[in-house]
């Protein structure tokens, strides 16, 4: 029997950089989550201990800080290119860069102050870049070797109404009660796949998230994999830059508090939020010429 090494990558996860710019006494600030992993020439260092090909992981959040200051932070997926072409480019035994990026969110406190900021919630924006550097002839989804993932999590949202679930496979196990009217909650996570790697990311991410809660808030649901195609079908449905759209929505479960022994009625009104366990919905929604990409998503 034989022993051959198999896929591998390696790189600097999850370093944290926060970016103040300064515009007088009105500051903008950047908070990024950024995760690098690169692959290569690496079977030296795996079969050998010969460190020759490798580009330490401190050196890779080094460039990540360092590029913070040199170009500024934008749109988190225009950074996560720049990080991923420069390492492919740069490093001659390094042929590939995933780079992986998530975003909180500060909003400004209002008041005299430019430079006070609240986080904005639980919501986080992401994006996942795959390059093959800028000369790459790779399958990364847009023929060139590079594709762009953008999306969110943790997008909590919640219909106290216009929810049924009912009609469902019945076994000896069954006890849950069909239902015409129920609250439906869930935290979305949601990953969107451009057909290219130069949209137009500020707008094209708002326009996708606009047309998530639109269509969260718009469906009257018969089940949460109901309200889930709906949710990705308008994003594709109102931006063609994106070609498939991957969703998951766990379903956080309200049930209804018996309020009988204290002789009153529950007319829909008071609920326990149970956190598990839960439902977890899951789905991907396509446009039926979306190229083949499944790379994109590792
Ligand atoms: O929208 C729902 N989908 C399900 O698959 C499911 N299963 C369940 O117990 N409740 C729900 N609700």
């Amino acid at each position: 029997m034989g022993i051959v090494l198999g896929p591998n990558r390696y790189g600097k996860a999850e370093t944290r950089v926060v970016r103040v710019t300064r515009d007088g006494d009105t500051h903008h600030i950047k908070d990024l989550n950024v995760s690098v992993s690169l692959s290569g020439q690496m079977e030296d260092v795996h079969l050998t201990g010969d460190n020759a090909a490798i580009l330490p992981t401190d050196s890779q959040k080094n460039t990540v800080y360092a590029f913070a200051k040199k170009h500024g932070i934008g749109e988190i997926e225009e950074f996560a290119l720049l990080l991923a072409r420069h390492f492919v480019d740069e490093t001659p035994t390094i042929s590939h860069a995933r780079v992986e990026i998530e975003e909180y969110g500060w909003s400004r406190i209002p008041g005299k102050s430019g430079h006070s900021f609240v986080r904005s919630g639980t919501e986080v924006r992401t994006a996942l870049v795959h390059s093959d550097g800028t000369g790459g002839t790779g399958t990364g989804g847009t023929g060139n070797g590079e594709s762009v993932i953008s999306g969110l999590k943790d997008l909590v949202v919640l219909n106290s109404t216009g929810s049924e679930f009912h009609g469902f496979v019945q076994d000896e196990y069954t006890t849950l009660q069909p239902t015409t009217d129920r609250v439906l909650a869930t935290a979305v996570t949601a990953q969107w796949r451009h057909r290219g790697v130069d949209a137009e990311f500020a707008k094209s991410f708002a326009e996708a998230r606009r047309c998530l809660l639109e269509a969260f808030a718009e469906t009257h649901s018969l089940s949460l994999q109901q309200t889930l195609y709906a949710m990705g079908r308008t994003v594709l449905e109102t931006q063609h830059g994106i070609c498939e759209i991957r969703l998951a929505m766990p379903n956080k479960h309200h049930f209804l508090v018996d309020l009988q022994p204290f002789g009153l009625e529950n007319d829909n009104e008071v609920f326990f939020a149970a956190d598990r366990p839960y439902g977890l919905i899951e789905g991907s929604v396509l446009a039926d010429d979306a190229p083949d990409a499944p790379a994109a998503w590792t």
